[in-house]
């Protein structure tokens, strides 16, 4: 509920004032509150250190190690290369973030969020591809400003500014490819239980990485014909992923820049998944108008992915893909209603919004052409 200025104004005057501050942190009817925002933004300012905490057991493989079983810190210490007191401090921090449980004087399991880093490898991938993005936001205003000249992110990403992306080498997609297939498993079945594809007949994944949501497209629905686009160095790696998985026959991967080369016209169901936001707005458009005119008349597109605004997890949009983008230098987070509107604008009728399971890693939107 947005307050009226005025009452805004007398609120933010009472929490800066330091009496008001003491006197809400024990009176019992506020407590709870002033408690809860004191924790909220001691989590922000403390957020880089928990990162490097969670990106610290990734490394010393704490997850793997602990997931054999309750262990000692004695028999832990050796196995994750670390001194004892290094190693108590480090599973004391863990354990302190829910990653890991203490099971009485210095022994540790798993803990909650320990046991999902364990089931989700990709979770530690996206973790270890991190150091790139910290080294890229060590200036913050430096970036804001757009006074960085290198960013590590921009390498690794290698197709952004680069001039004709179908010549990026092969080496140099091979690090986000990899991460891209790796981390499909977290939004496949989430996009495709929320839009099953039994009535379609032929889908083409528009910059579809090296097929990894096609393979999964492709043991749900057998009959349908599967077509991906993307640059040529990556198409070749979903081909050789067809081939591994004996679907080469029903599905193909076609090489080429989206905004330049002719797609193939045969799609019913063309989608784009973790595409859209990667891109400044007139090539968000041009993605979507080649997706609009390779789509069959009254075909649909699937647009797929974490979207700004997405209500309980508003600092994944803004915040963390806000400035993870701007480090990339490509893109931004949009609201379902900015894509619904670019969406339209390329000719798309009816953009509608299906609910997914976990909106926090993907939104979905359905756009019919006519
Ligand atoms: C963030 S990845 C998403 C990959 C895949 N859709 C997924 O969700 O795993 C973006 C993809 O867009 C591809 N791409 C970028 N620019 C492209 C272009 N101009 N034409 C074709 N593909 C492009 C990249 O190679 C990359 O595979």
């Amino acid at each position: 509920m947005r307050l009226p200025e005025f009452l805004l104004r007398l609120r933010n005057r009472l929490l800066s004032n330091p009496g008001f501050q003491r006197w809400a942190a024990s009176f019992p009817l506020t407590r709870w509150r002033a408690r809860r925002r004191a924790r909220e933004l001691f989590d922000i300012v403390a957020g880089f250190v928990y990162s490097q905490i969670l990106y610290a057991c990734v490394q010393v493989r704490l997850f793997e190690v602990l997931g054999e079983g309750t262990q000692s810190l004695e028999e832990l210490a050796p196995r994750l290369n670390l001194p004892p007191e290094g190693a108590r401090r480090l599973l004391r921090a863990a354990a302190s973030l829910r990653l890991v449980d203490t099971r009485g004087q210095d022994r540790y399991s798993l803990g909650e969020l320990g046991t999902a880093m364990l089931a989700n490898p990709a979770i530690a991938a996206m973790v270890e591809h991190h150091a790139l993005a910290y080294a890229d936001l060590r200036d913050p205003v430096a970036l804001l400003r757009g006074e960085l000249d290198e960013r590590a992110l921009q390498g690794y990403w290698a197709y952004v500014g680069h001039e004709e992306p179908t010549r990026v080498d092969p080496r140099a997609v091979s690090g986000y490819s990899r991460l891209m297939a790796d981390s499909q498993c977290l939004i496949a079945d989430d996009i495709l239980d929320a839009y099953p594809l039994e009535r379609h007949r032929c889908l083409l994944d528009l910059a579809g990485g090296e097929g990894a949501f096609l393979s999964r497209v492709a043991q749900r629905w057998p009959h349908l014909r599967l077509i991906l686009f993307d640059l040529p160095a990556v198409a070749e790696r979903a081909q050789a992923r067809f081939a591994h998985e004996g679907i080469s026959a029903r599905a193909q991967a076609i090489g080429g820049d989206v905004r330049r080369d002719p797609l193939p016209r045969v799609a019913d169901l063309v989608s784009l998944v973790r595409v859209l936001h990667d891109h400044d707005d007139q090539t968000a458009v041009d993605f979507a108008r080649a997706a609009y005119e390779s789509l069959t008349p009254g075909g649909c597109l699937l647009v797929a992915e974490p979207m700004s605004g997405t209500p309980g997890a508003e600092p994944v949009g803004d915040a963390y893909f806000g400035f993870y983008l701007l480090a990339m230098g490509s893109g931004r987070p949009r609201t379902p209603g900015e894509i619904a509107a670019l969406l339209k604008q390329v000719g798309f009728k009816r953009v509608r919004r299906i609910p997914t399971r976990r909106p926090i890693l993907t939104q979905l939107l359905v756009a019919q052409r006519d």
